[in-house]
Parts: structure tokens; sequence; C-alpha cells
């Protein structure tokens, strides 16, 4: 999962030297030690209960929606939930309620060396989940031309007068050391040659810099999301506390692109562990503070020439009213200052080297951490899936376990479902997906919620999920259809499920579908070999005939649903096995006695009985398939593969006894295996036993 995080403002609240004057830029912090998170107001500061669990939770930090309610007096209650029929699906929650600030320390770096530092400061990193522990300042990020530059200076290890000296011939063409410097009139030819109204036209790095940003619109649109909050990846921001005062503001002059340290270059944000939150730099472990720790810069002689040169014609531009180049100018100077001051303290940080005459770059700032209701989980504890399917088994509540199954609830802090029900209520704990659908089955109690917890399904589901239906009654229908009532999403049931690679489309409303059965359907299509011959009696749109004719020689599939039967037709051809598969639409007794009496029946070598409910009552029907046909003659005596639920001690036995009793024959020998638990006490059993010769050959029904 990607974290997205933004900081929407910047300041250098925390650093403890001033550079040199002249070179210093307008935002550069103050040059004494302050006070760790002097500038911020102590109403802000975040007294955390230490009973509350650690890390991330609705329970802690502060809701800035609610605090500005209290504050204009509008409501008290820090949770709006709104329940009810005839509200739309989007105000069932108030999602403001959700957010919660969180007051964290970081440590501001420079980008490059943000990976290399998280490794050193583990241990001592937020580690929250979803939240990464290195945050993005956008505000700071520098140009690759600008990257290029300090790059080939780095590998090069040159010395810093070195890295001047190419800094200059970039713009100059010439540096200390290169002969002679040039006449005034030869410098004014080259700039004439270099530089034209659209720019620089040999230096394309300034010329690329001088084009107005292309990023700037889709910025300004970013920041009016920002704005609504409902961003779909807006779950997290982080925000460095600043005090305004003490920034320089120069966008009068520089335009507002050039606001609030612009120029600063690329840094990133180590967020703290939470216990670090309120500490001054003193308390923080030596770790920490190693990184933290700003030293004095001391400017070098060769950048007066470059800035020099950027301001005077910065002066020039100014007194002939060429503003824009004037502008370019200033933005420059600041630029290549930066360039320089940056590269001499990465080279202070990455080198362990803390010299006086150099600084880090590295400081300690306040952050503030603002998670939105997209952060939250409908279950914080991922463990907590497979412990609360566990304990459902145990407490006996309906068991919905297996496959398309998602854990959605139990516990924990910061759940968004265990928030908005009542308390003490249990929290749905499971969902089935069928394509696009989430199927939920809820308890009678959470009915007046149901609203509510389908809104919360589908926001946590989204993209994947688009629609969440409730079943309303138990499977009653000869067609095994679910009546279900679609609770938040679009109203959609028609959808395309993928199976062991295989695609089906279904309508949920008007064929049966099971997710849970993949696994069961897979096992059973592994049985098969591509010499075989399979015919399903109950096959519903084909989960099983399609999967076995991409296997087997050849499918009788069959179900007494006509709109089935349309769906199974149409996954065939979606799935390229129309031709080994043939379709019949006929009660499954018939068909059983139609397809035995037909030439087919000779090759026939499976047959699947998937109606769990009665399959095992529909196996007299093989009672004397065979009796018109001589027993000399080959006839392949088929396996058959009948789904049954049994509530016994011993399901096995109770359904061995069922399937003797329809077949009239005590001498069955049969393969049982449990599919799985449908409801506490209560088994899915598939039984496979080839037909008896006896019972195929019976004279009598
Ligand atoms: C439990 S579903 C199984 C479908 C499919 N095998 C699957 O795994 O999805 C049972 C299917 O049997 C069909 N059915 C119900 N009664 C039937 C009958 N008397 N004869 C044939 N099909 C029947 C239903 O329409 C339904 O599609």
């Amino acid at each position: 999962m990607v974290t997205k995080l933004f900081i929407r403002s910047h300041s250098l609240p925390f650093a403890i030297s001033r550079a040199n004057t002249f070179f210093r830029r307008p935002s550069f912090p103050k040059p004494y030690f302050l006070p760790l998170f002097s500038t911020i107001s102590s109403t802000l500061a975040l007294t955390l209960d230490r009973d509350l669990p650690y890390g991330p939770s609705l329970h802690k930090g502060r809701n800035p929606y609610q605090q500005e309610q209290i504050l204009h007096g509008l409501s008290q209650s820090p949770v709006k939930i709104l329940i009810g029929e005839e509200e739309e699906e989007e105000n069932v929650i108030d999602k403001e309620s959700f957010s919660r600030v969180f007051d964290i320390a970081s440590i501001r770096v420079p980008a490059e060396d943000c990976f290399a530092l998280e490794n050193q400061l583990r241990g001592h990193l937020l580690n929250w989940p979803r939240v990464r522990n290195i945050a993005r300042v956008p505000g700071d990020e520098m140009e690759d031309e600008f990257k290029s530059i300090l790059l080939e200076k780095s590998n090069d290890g040159d010395s810093d007068e070195e890295n001047l000296n190419s800094l200059n011939r970039r713009i100059y063409g010439k540096a200390d050391g290169d002969g002679e410097s040039l006449s005034p009139v030869l410098y004014r030819d080259m700039l004439s040659k270099t530089f034209n109204s659209r720019g620089f036209v040999k230096f394309r790095n300034l010329a690329k810099i001088s084009r107005p940003k292309r990023k700037k619109k889709r910025n300004e649109r970013e920041g009016l999301e920002g704005k609504n909050r409902a961003g779909k990846n807006d779950f997290a921001v982080v925000e460095v506390v600043e005090d305004r005062d003490e920034e320089e503001d120069m966008s009068g002059l520089l335009g507002d692109e050039f606001k609030g340290g612009r120029w600063r270059g690329s840094t990133r944000l180590l967020l703290l562990d939470e216990r670090y939150a309120n500490t001054g730099i003193e308390e923080l472990p030596e770790a920490v503070q190693d990184q933290s720790v700003s030293r004095n810069v001391a400017f070098q002689r060769k950048d007066l020439a470059a800035t020099f040169t950027f301001l005077s014609h910065h002066v020039l531009a100014l007194i002939f009213g060429n503003l824009r180049y004037a502008k370019f100018m200033y933005a420059t100077y600041w630029r290549v200052n930066y360039v320089v001051e940056v590269d001499l303290l990465n080279h202070a940080v990455l080198n362990g080297d803390i010299r006086q005459s150099r600084t880090s770059t590295s400081e300690l700032v306040r952050c503030k951490l603002t998670l939105f209701y997209n952060y939250w989980q409908m279950n914080e504890n991922d463990d907590l899936n497979f412990d609360i399917s566990a304990m459902i088994v145990a407490v006996g509540s309906v068991v919905e376990t297996g496959e398309g199954c998602v854990g959605v609830g139990g516990g924990g802090e910061g759940q968004i479902l265990e928030a908005l029900l009542p308390k003490g209520m249990i929290v749905p704990s499971a969902f089935e997906t069928v394509g696009h659908i989430a199927h939920l089955n809820l308890r009678d109690e959470h009915l007046s919620y149901k609203k509510l917890i389908a809104q919360v399904v589908l926001d946590k589901n989204k993209p994947k999920i688009q629609t969440v239906v409730n079943k309303i009654d138990a499977i009653q229908n000869d067609y095994r259809t679910m009546q279900l009532e679609v609770l938040a999403g679009n109203h959609s049931l028609v959808t395309t499920v993928v199976e062991n690679g295989v695609r089906f489309n279904v309508d949920l409303a008007a064929v049966y579908w099971n997710s849970r059965l993949a696994t069961e359907r897979q096992r059973l299509v592994n049985c098969f070999t591509r010499n075989d011959v399979v015919c399903d009696v109950f096959a519903g749109v084909g989960p099983i005939a399609i999967s076995a004719a991409k296997k087997v020689k050849r499918v009788y599939a069959n179900d007494l649903n006509p709109c089935a039967v349309e769906y199974l037709e149409n996954n065939s051809v979606l799935n390229k096995v129309e031709r080994k598969i043939e379709v019949f639409n006929m009660d499954g007794r018939r068909f059983i006695n139609a397809i035995f009496a037909s030439q087919k029946a000779e090759s026939i070598t499976h047959v699947v009985m998937n109606l769990p409910n009665d399959a095992a009552e529909y196996l007299d029907a093989f009672r004397g398939i065979f009796r018109r046909r001589s027993k000399e003659k080959e006839c392949t005596l088929p396996v058959i593969h009948v789904y049954g639920f049994s509530k016994a001690q011993d399901p096995e036995f109770d359904f061995h006894e069922r399937i003797k009793t329809a077949l009239m024959e005590v001498a069955v020998e049969v393969e049982m295996h449990r599919v799985r638990l449908v409801a506490p006490g209560k088994w899915m059993i598939c039984a496979s036993f080839g037909l008896p010769e006896k019972v195929a050959f019976a004279k009598q029904f």
C-alpha cells in the first residue's frame, strides 16, 4: 500500500545555525538554539494516555473538525451518524469525524540521504501501518537539472573548489584556472551568443528552469482536491508545523511559486516514533540526536562570483524594467546558491563530517500527521481476521469461512465499524465477494445499521467492491438463488468472476453462485483426466462443467434454471470450450435417465451431482440405467461425486447411509471428503464412489 503523504507547508523551526548572511536564504532559521517546538502553541500539545494502545488509534489524537465545531458552538457530538432509509449513501457516515491529528516529531534530511538515515534510525521511527516513515516535502523538490549537477560533482569525488569551477563553467563557459578571464567585451559577446529572448541557448539547464512549470496546473488541481479531503488515496497528510512570521515572504518579489523556502532543495521527513513527539532534543536517543544537530555554514569564497553575477543581472534587469528577467535571475541566484550550500551540507551529513565549517542539513522539526477516514480500516489488526473466524466457530455464530471470504471486523483499536456500532454489538466479521459484489450476511441486530455497515464495507474495499448486498432470506427456491437487497453502491448484480483462471459471468439475482466452493471445484476437476467424459447434473452457470471442459474429452452439463443455462452457454463461449460442452435444460432425474439411455452413456466416466440439499435423493435415478444393455457389452460404470449436508455426529456415516438407501444397495464403497462447515455443526460433504454394477443393471427401480 502506498501511503501518500503531502507536506502542505514547511519551515525550519529547529535549525540552530545561521549561514553567511549574504548568502543566507530568506527563510533560514534563527542563528541560535531554539527550544524544541518553541513556536507551537501549548494548546496543541497532545497528551497521550499511557494506557492507550501503541500506534494509531481513533481513541488517540484529536479530531480537527470536532474542535472546529466546538469552537463554533455547532455540535458537541464527535461522531455524527445518520442512519435511515431515506439518507443518501454518501451521507450515511460523517467521514470527517474520523479525522485524527497526531503531533509527531521528525528529522528533516536531504532527500538523497533519507534511505541511509532511515536504516540508521530503525527502531526510532514511527512505524505506523500504512504510513511511510519517510514523508515527502513536495515544495522542496529540486529539479533534475540541479540534481545532475550535484551528482556529477559527487561522482567525480571533486573538491568543493572543483565543483564550483564546474558550476562556473556551466554558467560562464569559464572558471578559475581556465586561463585569462574574459574581457568585458568578450564576456558580453559570449552572453549574447548564449542567451536570447527565450533564455539561455547553450545553458539548457537554466533555459529549462526559465520555462513556466507545467506541473503548476496539476498542483493547483491537487490543492483543490486537498481541500475537499475526499481524494481516494488521501488517507494521511504530514504537515510541518511552522511559524510563518519567521519566514520572510519573497512572493512579492519572486511570485507565489517562490514562496516559503521554495528553493530549499529536495528534503524528506523521517517521522520519529510517537514517544518523541513532545520530547526535547536532549531527551532524544543518541542515534536521533546525531542526525538532528545543525552546524554553522561557512560559505565558500567561490560562491561570491556566481552570486555577484546573478544579483547584478537582477539589478540591471530591474533598472531596465525587464521584470521577468529580473525574477529569473533572482531565482537562479537562490538555486545556484542552494546547490552549493546543499552539496556542502550533504557532504557533511553523509560522511559523518561535523567540522565546524560545515553544516548538517538534518534538523528536528515538529509535524502534524493527520489520518483521514480513508486511513482507518474496518479491522486494524490483520492477525485478528484469522482469530475471529476461529472464534466464530467456537461461539457458534454463523460460520462463513473459505474462499471469497474477507474478514472485516472483530475488535482492535481504531476500527471504524467498532466506533460506529453501539457498544457491545458484535461487529460483522466477514463477507463474501462475488466479482464486484460484497455479499453480507447480517444478523438481526445489525439490520438497523445495515446501510452504515454496507457503506463502510464499500468505502474500505473500493474499487474492487462496487456493490454491497445483504441476503434477505435463506435460500429456499429450486434454483438456489438468493434474495438480495442492495445496500450500497451500484445496483448491478451482474458481475464477472475469475475462478481458477476461468471467467464466469453471473447474475446473482437470477442464478446460483458461491465463491467459497472454488477450492472444492478445483479439487474435483483435478480428479479428471483428459480421457474422461463428465456429466454435470446440476451445473449452474458452469463452474465445474467449464473448468472440466478445459481438461477432459467431453462434458454434458444440465440445469433446471433456464437463466443459469443461458449463462452456462455464454460462459462456455467466453472460455472457448463451447465445442466440448453439450448443454441441457431439464430436471436432474430426467436428465440422468435420458443421457444414460442414449449412446452417450457408454463414454461417461464421471457424474457430478452438486445440489447439496437433496442430490442424494436423486441417486435412485441410477438404478437400472443399463438394464437394457447386456453385461457382456462393454459399459463404463461412472464414478459418481455427490454432495450433501450433514448435521450428524458422524457426518460421513450419516451421508453414507443416505446414499445406500437411495441406491437400495448396501455394498457401496464410498470415499468421503469434508468440504466445509456451512454452519456450526453442519458439514458439506462430497462422497465419491463407483456406481455398483448391481445398481446400474438392476431390473427393478
Ligand atoms: C448448488 S447449485 C450448484 C451449481 C454449480 N454446480 C455450482 O457449483 O455453482 C445447484 C444447481 O442445481 C440447479 N437445480 C436445482 N434443482 C434442480 C433439478 N431438479 N434439476 C436440475 N437442476 C436443478 C439449480 O438451478 C442450481 O443451479
